[in-house]
């Protein structure tokens, strides 16, 4: 499994150029693209950066990869991230970490964003994974009563709080259809901050099957 998160980190790195702004995922899967890059930086590769997480910026700065404040910054051209479901649809869940919230941030900045993800990570239709919601903790108790009735049997991760401080709850929704309006729903409650439904961020993904890397596009193409 690591083998093939590695090969598919190593194949998306291959889209950055010198002089981007890449978004730096977090995962394990995000890791090996960090390190790739930090190898590519070492050659001569010439790029800044900007991390999804506390993590990741520490694993960028000690593999020499130039961290710029996320805060300054308004767009990136290319984020490679990773994912707890991807389906063909480039939908994905996101923030078994919980760090979807920035990772969501600076997808939506970016020009391209890519996931990379070992083969146990693409289904046929994301929502069997957990789908973690961040809360301000102002709003806990509120936030916790809606989404029980809206049968997402929400449990809150003991013992954690995001890099901005906040609790995340893991819920366990019967996917619909339609599950843009869940998303919009879930974005609308307030106290909710962020969750890990990704609908319209992803461009393209990288999957990798026993070193089998298959590209998948939003506009249906393959490679
Ligand atoms: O919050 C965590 C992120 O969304 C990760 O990208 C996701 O959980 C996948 O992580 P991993 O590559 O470790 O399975």
């Amino acid at each position: 499994m690591n083998d093939d998160k590695k090969a598919a980190a190593l194949a998306a790195i291959a889209e950055v150029r010198d002089g981007m702004l890449v978004g730096l995922g977090t995962g394990s899967t995000a890791a090996f693209a960090i390190a790739g890059l930090g190898d590519r930086v070492a050659q001569g590769l010439a790029i800044r950066a900007v991390a999804t997480s506390a993590a990741s910026e520490r694993l960028a700065r000690a593999a020499g990869i130039l961290i710029v404040d996320f805060a300054g910054v308004s767009r990136v051209d290319l984020t490679i991230d990773g994912a707890d479901e991807i389906d063909s649809r480039l939908f994905a869940i996101k923030g078994a970490g919980g760090a979807m919230l920035r990772e969501k941030i600076v997808a939506a900045s970016s020009d391209r964003m890519i996931v990379i993800a070992d083969g146990s990570k693409r289904v046929a239709r994301i929502g069997a994974a957990k789908l973690p919601v961040e809360i301000l903790p102002f709003a806990a108790a509120y936030v916790l009563r809606v989404l029980a009735e809206m049968g997402g049997a929400p449990v809150v991760r003991a013992d954690y709080r995001t890099d901005q401080g906040n609790l995340v709850a893991d819920c366990r929704f019967t996917m619909p259809d339609d599950v843009g309006t869940l998303a919009a729903t879930l974005a609308g409650i307030p106290g909710v901050l962020g969750h890990g439904l990704f609908l319209n961020e992803v461009d393209a993904a990288y999957i990798a099957d026993d070193g089998i890397v298959t590209r998948l596009e939003r506009s249906g193409a393959s490679a």
